[in-house]
This record gives C-alpha cells, structure tokens and sequence, in this order.
C-alpha cells in the first residue's frame, strides 16, 4: 500500500522548547504567535508577514514537535518511523504507546532552532550535559508525537519514568546483590563522588514490577512528577504497561555480554525496551481515566561503537565488582531489591507469553 503523503509543518509556526534527552529535542506548539515570519510576497498582494498558521489545525492538535539531534548512531527519522512501524507497534496495543508520524520541516526552522539551543547554554538554561549536540541540519522531518504534558488540563499532571532494565542481565555473575541498573547507578554514582559532583537518586527497576505493593510504593519516591505516592503505586502496581514490557525484555535477552558483536551495524530491540519512558497523565478526579502510554521506542543502532560500547560496560560492571555493590563509601545507595530478596537470575526466568 502507498505511503499517504507526509504533511508540511506549517512554516510560520511558533515552537516552545519543553525537554531533551540525549538524542532528541521536544517542543510544544504556540498557535498564537509566529517562529519565521513567512513572507506573503505574492503578487497583487501587499509584502506583508503572513503569521497565521492554521492550515489545518488538526495536524496539531494534541501533538508535540520531535527533532533529532545529530549523534553518532545517526539514524534519520525515516529510519525510526519505518522501525517503529514495523517492529515495534505490533508488540502492543495502540493506546500504549506515544504515537508518532512523520512531517516536513519548513526551512531555516532547525536553524532557528539550533540558535535559540545556542542562546540557551549562554544563558545558563540548558542542562550542562546537553551542551555541544544540537539538531541535526540534515534531517528533513520532524516526529509529531503524541502530547501527554497536561497544559490544557492544567489540575491534571504528568510523572514521567523510565523503568530501564526489569531483569536481571543474562551476563550478571549468578550470586550478583545488585542489579544491572542498580549496579550502573552505583558505579557512576562512584565516579561522580570522585570527581565533587552530585549522585543520582533512582529506584531499583525490578520494586516497580515486584509482586509487593510496597515494593513500588517506595520507588515511585524518584518517579519525576510523582505527587501522591500512594496513588502512583496504585497505578503502577501491576500495571499492563509494565508487566509487557517485562513480559518483552524476558523474551529479547540479546545484551550484555550476549549483546550484538562489536563492529555490528545491527538494530537492537533488545536495548531499545530498555531504555524507553513511560508517561502517566494523572487527572485530579480519581475517578478519571488515568492515560499511561510509552515512548522514546527509536530502535536502537548497534552502529556508531555501541555495540562495543555496552559490552565494555557489561565487562566493568562485573569485574568492577558492581554486580556485588562493593561501594564502601555509597552513602546513596537506595536498596536494590536483588540485594533484599532473593530474585531469581535471568537465565532461570522462561519467556513468559501471557502479555504478548
Ligand atoms: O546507559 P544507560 O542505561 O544509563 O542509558 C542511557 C540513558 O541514560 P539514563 O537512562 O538516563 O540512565 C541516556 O539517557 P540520558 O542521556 O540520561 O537522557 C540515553 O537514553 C542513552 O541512549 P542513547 O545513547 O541516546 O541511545 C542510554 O544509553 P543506552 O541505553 O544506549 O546504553
Ligand atoms: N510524548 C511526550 N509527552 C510529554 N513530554 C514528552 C513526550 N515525549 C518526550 N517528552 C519530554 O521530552 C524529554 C525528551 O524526550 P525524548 O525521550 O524523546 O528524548 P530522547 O533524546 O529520545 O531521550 P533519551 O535521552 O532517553 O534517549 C522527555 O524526557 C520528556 O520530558
């Protein structure tokens, strides 16, 4: 079947910088004012800067604006909306996910954009960490995505997480007290000490799927957003959006040092279930639907050194001693529930069918 035609973003729109991560630049739509003026030079018309954008409207509504930064993996848009189509829709169902569908970026607007990205670490209102990338100048589109902020439902509000590794990894050492994500955290948090810089307070991935209640109680205390723990744990609790997600990293095993080979240009599900994020759109009424969808599911490239990359740090969190949590010094270590119970290791847990 033919691909329906991409649409064009409407030029003279404003966008509103809401978030980044490592590979992505978020914005929100201001309909009201114009970003680039677009000259309605046309003839018989007078040279005026035409600012209204409301081609269709609908395109817009309830969407954000996705641009791609230039990193090394360096895989265009097209790429990710082909793989998302193909391989990641199909493993849930439609209202699980963050939705996304390409469109046509107007010229000069990521231009515009990277210098506003450039003004911001002047200003001191970009993350450190984020300085230096910016978007990239040979992307055409851009991703609309479903929008989950609650700016038109301002009593409702947003908590945001990413539930990372849920299982132990396949190459963890078989008496390991940590868990993977656990152990990374500890590690780096070791080497942030090193250096005078602040740790990072995270829960331990595998309390957010436990059986326990309370489990996931005390880690929705890092869930960003979080207002109401009680109410959070109950959402989360058993959540079918998270035990899927378990249900798939049991089934897509290939990491660690089981990973794809060093040098491969291989996409990775694998990794990519690993590091997306779930979106919890809370509403006031307690008695209204609370909309919990996932996203940030770009298929990740193996390409670019990544491959390498996570088996080195597979090696140094093993002979490192992480997977043991001998930090000493850790005076932020938040209990990894390996550490607590006796969970048993990846290799012992079947593929479980139930949620796929
Ligand atoms: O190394 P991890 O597990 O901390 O995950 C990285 C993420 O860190 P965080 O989730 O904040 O701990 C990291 O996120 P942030 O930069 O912290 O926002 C990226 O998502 C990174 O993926 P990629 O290199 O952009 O493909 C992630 O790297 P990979 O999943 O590709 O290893
Ligand atoms: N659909 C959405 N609704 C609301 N906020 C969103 C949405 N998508 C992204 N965001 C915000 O933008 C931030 C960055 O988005 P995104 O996860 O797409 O970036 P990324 O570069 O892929 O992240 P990562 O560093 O995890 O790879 C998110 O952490 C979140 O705060």
């Amino acid at each position: 079947m033919a691909r329906p035609d991409i649409p064009d973003l409407p030029s003279g729109i404003k966008l509103v910088y809401l978030a980044e991560g490592a590979a992505n630049v978020v914005y929100r739509f201001d309909l009201t004012e114009a970003l680039i003026p677009r000259p309605t030079n046309r003839p018989g018309l007078p040279n005026t800067e035409d600012t209204t954008v409301h081609e269709d409207p609908g395109l817009l509504q309830g969407k954000l604006l996705r641009l791609r930064k230039d990193t090394p993996a360096n895989v265009t848009y097209k790429e990710i909306e082909q793989n998302f189509d193909t391989i990641i829709r199909p493993l849930f169902k439609l209202h699980e996910l963050v939705n996304q569908s390409l469109v046509r970026l107007p010229p000069g607007l990521i231009h515009h954009c990277n210098e506003r990205l450039r003004a911001a670490e002047e200003s001191g209102s970009r993350a450190s960490k984020r300085h230096g990338t910016y978007l990239s100048l040979t992307e055409p589109y851009g991703l609309l995505i479903t929008d989950m902020t609650t700016y038109d439902d301002p009593c409702a509000h947003l908590a945001e997480l990413k539930p990372k590794w849920l299982l132990q990894s396949p190459s963890a050492p078989a008496d390991a007290e940590r868990c993977r994500t656990c152990a990374l955290k500890q590690m780096r948090n070791a080497e942030a000490r090193r250096r005078g810089q602040e740790e990072q307070r995270s829960f331990c991935p595998l309390s957010l799927v436990s059986e326990r209640f309370e489990d996931v109680w005390r880690a929705t205390e890092y869930v960003k957003g979080c207002r109401d723990k009680t109410r959070l744990a109950e959402i989360l609790f058993r959540h079918p959006v998270l035990l899927r997600l378990l249900s798939l990293q049991k089934v897509h095993q290939r990491v660690g040092l089981e990973g794809p080979p060093p040098k491969t240009q291989a996409m990775s599900l694998d990794m990519t279930l690993r590091d997306c994020t779930v979106y919890i759109k809370i509403p006031q009424d307690e008695g209204s639907q609370v909309e919990v969808r996932l996203g940030d599911l770009d298929l990740k490239s193996s390409a670019g050194g990544k491959a390498q990359y996570w088996r080195d740090l597979e090696t140094n969190l093993i002979e490192g001693g992480w997977y043991h949590g001998r930090d000493e010094e850790a005076t932020n270590d938040y209990g990894c529930l390996l550490q607590h119970s006796k969970v048993p290791a990846a290799s012992a847990l079947l593929p479980q069918s139930g949620f796929l």
